[in-house]
């Protein structure tokens, strides 16, 4: 009996992205990306790892439908490897990536799947890096021819679009704290590139509405619940711009037309706010048709005195964690759910990645019993449920990740797949937490 059933027309899907799963680094024509090259680079990445091969994706992409196909998974988010469409990230394109992503998405509506394209997924060509990477205004341009050939390809067959993947990690862990592509330390140049990708955004989705296409457009943001380490004063002010520098910067600049005047405060006292005009904030304004949000953790902090820049420091807490390190904590999802609905008047949302990494291992059977995942996505789902009963416009869920994949600086050493893939021989292992999920999306809920 299904005891927490979801709205008829919810979206239960499974997401990815090219890098952390299709392999093929170099092949039909693809171009250098920021990730290959960073990867290269040892010591950045978990025993040297690197996406030269990951998933095979590439090759194998018609039997892993054919798993999303069994499982009754009737959404698939996926991204688009810039630097397999313009090699050089503009002007010359290679007609063999076209090729590629028109045989994926073909053959996933073959089968009856929705497509939901993410742009932008973090592997910028390392040709437009080399210019200045997204530093450049050049990089915003080149975007837009980039999405504007995808639009011009793809948009008839495509009814969701993402333009971005979580532009915070993009800006902070590759250009502030250097520990992904392109390995930059510099708060002020992180600041700049995240302005210049929401930028990119908003003129790309100017330029979808301009052509007329009947499908959505949104863009992603990685986003957590924030609570203060104590009732201080010194805490409760942390936990504020612990907020504004990872949601409120960027839900305010895409959904009010203005970055929050306390952060815009603080980076210029810092000396790190970036340069803008009104008529930036006006196009990062554009009008979206939804909020993508991946959620995967709350964030506890506190005031630290020696924490650069924003004097705040995470908590570590002793309570039960995935094996990335993040704290379970399902209530942060329902508390991030209403106070989006709450202060950003209500809009449609999609949980575009939601997710945990355990240290699967395949048993005597060879079965992947992975209990704890479902007790993860079960407790998620259920605040979820609860949101939307409470009257948020949540349209759906993708679960991360399809596959187990490239965890960036993880490499391969964290599981976040529903379907578990043995490295050394690509073969693919449906763990029970897919079984659980596929009966999830037959029922459209959750039964006790
Ligand atoms: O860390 C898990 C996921 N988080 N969001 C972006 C994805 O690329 C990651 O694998």
């Amino acid at each position: 009996m299904v005891k927490y059933k979801f709205p008829d027309d919810f979206i239960w899907g499974v997401a990815t992205s090219a890098y952390q799963i299709e392999g093929a680094y170099n092949k039909d024509g693809k171009g250098e990306n920021i990730w290959d090259r960073f990867t290269s680079i040892p010591g950045n990445i978990y025993k040297n790892h690197n996406g030269n091969v990951a998933c095979d994706h590439y090759h194998l992409y018609q039997s892993d439908i054919n798993i999303l196909k069994e499982l009754g998974i009737k959404n698939y988010r996926f991204s688009i490897s810039w630097a397999r469409i313009f090699p050089d990230g503009y002007g010359k394109v290679n007609q063999k990536g076209i090729e590629y992503y028109r045989r994926l998405i073909n053959a996933l509506l073959d089968k009856g799947i929705q497509p939901a394209i993410t742009l932008y997924h973090w592997d910028l060509p390392q040709e437009l890096q080399d210019i200045g990477g997204w530093t450049n205004k050049k990089v915003v341009d080149y975007f837009v021819e980039y999405a504007e050939l995808m639009f011009k390809e793809f948009g008839d067959l495509v009814p969701i679009w993402i333009t971005h993947n979580e532009p915070w990690v993009v800006s902070i862990l590759g250009h502030a704290w250097g520990v992904h592509a392109p390995g930059i330390k510099d708060y002020k140049i992180a600041l700049k590139v995240a302005h210049n990708i929401l930028l990119s955004h908003g003129k790309v989705v100017k330029l979808y509405r301009s052509m007329s296409l009947k499908g959505k457009i949104g863009i992603t943001l990685n986003l957590s619940s924030i609570h203060s380490a104590t009732d201080s004063e010194k805490d409760l002010l942390a936990a504020k711009i612990y907020d504004g520098f990872m949601n409120r910067w960027f839900l305010d600049a895409i959904l009010k037309g203005s970055y929050p005047e306390d952060m815009k405060k603080l980076y210029n006292e810092l000396n790190i706010l970036p340069q803008f005009s009104d008529d930036d904030m006006k196009i990062i304004n554009e009008r979206i048709d939804f909020l993508g949000i991946n959620y995967y953790t709350r964030s506890v902090v506190k005031y630290d005195e020696n924490a650069y820049p924003l004097k705040v420091s995470m908590l570590d807490l002793d309570n039960p964690k995935t094996d990335m390190g993040w704290e379970i904590y399902p209530k942060g999802l329902y508390e991030l759910l209403i106070n989006l609905h709450k202060n950003y008047d209500g809009i449609d949302i999609l949980i575009t990645e939601n997710g945990a990494a355990f240290n699967d291992i395949v048993n005597y059977k060879g079965k992947v019993v992975d209990d704890y995942r479902i007790d993860y996505l079960y407790r998620h789902l259920l605040e979820a449920y609860r949101a939307i009963c409470d009257g948020v416009n949540l349209k759906g869920y993708y679960l991360w990740s399809f596959l187990d994949n490239f965890e960036w600086a993880e490499g391969y050493s964290k599981r976040f797949g529903i379907v578990f893939v043995d490295y050394n021989t690509q073969k693919r292992i449906i763990k029970d937490s897919a079984y659980w999920y596929s009966d999830v999306i037959k029922n459209n809920g959750i039964t006790e």
